[in-house]
């Protein structure tokens, strides 16, 4: 457990239970997850970079104005990432990562056009990203799957590389499982992406777009309708519209609810007023994620100490949310009742201790 992210709201016994639990992760982003320690190697590699390096400035570097400001920071991290080498490092530690804390499975959202725009070869990034997951699974038992996602900002252009990328036969790597859509949302209409997401779901993949993160509740219609979506990045705004809620409960699409990260851009004014109550209410799936731990101050398990306060969860609530994170997941039946079930086991074991 990582001391600074005790919350002291949260019994040390629901600590140290969450920090054993095993959990999957549905909404995390691949640059968005490289810790300090990451950064800090690859701004060696690239010394020209105007990230800072000592852990102290970066958290300063790391405290954003608002979701613009978030985004500029975040694409002058996706600048350090220059070699397929530098992606290969950046997946396989970020699994490392999660490992320790019990992830037992994520799909990690990666923006293939920002590296291939920046000159990083198609084929040697698919490669790259392919070798660490399969040195992830071997060395730290986690498994990983890929969401590509369009940078909806970069515009269409962005749209038809990653649709691209995407569904090439030659191209698509082996673990991609599923398409978003990220960035600002303001300005960027989610309908104009639908012929993109048509074609990978047309391909076998899953439509996984973010939508009422930085919008209101019309955003997330749009994504479920013009771009099929299955599950909803964020979706934060949906608590403003009863008929969206019933309809998320009753179709039983679930939210990728990422607290901390609805702070730190300024999605969200305080984490007590944060919508996720309302979710549950409404019988709305509801899954926990932490989108871009470091530069968040967050992680995983720090998100699920954060649901616990929130929603008033025990251990077997707690237990509950992993399991939804399962269920919701692009596992198969077989992949998803093992998960489930050592939840169980060391839910069991922990209460009868
Ligand atoms: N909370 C979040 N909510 C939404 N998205 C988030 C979140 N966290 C991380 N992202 C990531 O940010 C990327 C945005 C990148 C982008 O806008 C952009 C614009 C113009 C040019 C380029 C480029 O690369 O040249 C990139 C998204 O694709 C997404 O993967
Ligand atoms: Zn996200």
């Amino acid at each position: 457990m990582t001391e600074h992210l005790v919350d002291p709201d949260v019994p040390r016994d629901l600590h140290a239970f969450i920090a054993g639990l095993p959990k999957a992760e549905l909404h995390v982003h691949h640059v968005g997850s490289a810790s300090p320690r990451i950064v800090s190697e690859l701004a060696a590699r690239h010394a020209d970079s105007k990230v800072p390096t000592d852990p102290e400035a970066l958290v300063d570097y790391f405290t954003f104005t608002d979701f613009a400001h978030f985004i500029d920071v975040y694409l002058s991290v996706v600048d350090l990432i220059r070699t397929p080498e530098d992606v290969r490092l950046l997946t396989y530690e970020v699994a490392r990562d999660m490992a320790r804390q019990q992830v037992r499975y994520a799909e990690l959202t990666i923006t293939p056009f920002s590296s291939t725009r920046r000159g990083i070869d198609e084929g040697a990034f698919m490669d790259a990203i392919e070798d660490a997951r399969k040195a992830a699974e071997a060395e730290f038992g986690t498994v990983l799957r890929w969401c590509f996602d369009i940078p909806g900002e970069a515009g269409l252009e962005s749209a038809e590389e990653t649709a691209r990328l995407a569904t090439d036969d030659r191209l698509r790597p082996e673990g991609l499982v599923s398409f978003g859509l990220g960035g600002p949302e303001i300005g960027v209409a989610r309908p104009q992406f639908k012929p993109y997401f048509d074609r990978a779901i047309a391909a076998g993949l899953h439509s996984v777009p973010h939508a009422g993160e930085t919008t209101g509740p019309q955003t997330v219609w749009d994504a479920l309708i013009d771009l099929r979506a299955e599950r909803i990045g964020h979706g934060t705004s949906s608590a403003q519209d009863p008929k969206l809620l019933a309809h998320l409960a009753e179709r039983r699409i679930p939210l990728e609810v990422c607290p901390t990260s609805n702070i730190a851009t300024r999605a969200v004014r305080t984490l007590d007023e944060h919508p996720i109550k309302e979710f549950v209410r409404a019988g709305v799936p509801v899954t926990i994620n932490s989108d871009d731990p470091p530069m968040f101050g967050t992680d995983l398990n720090n998100e699920y100490a954060v649901a616990a306060r929130l929603l008033g969860l025990d251990e077997r609530g707690l237990a509950d949310l992993a399991k939804n994170g399962v269920e919701a997941s692009f596992l198969d039946a077989p992949g998803k009742a093992r998960i489930a079930d050592e939840i169980d086991t060391y839910t069991a074991a922990w209460l009868a201790s």
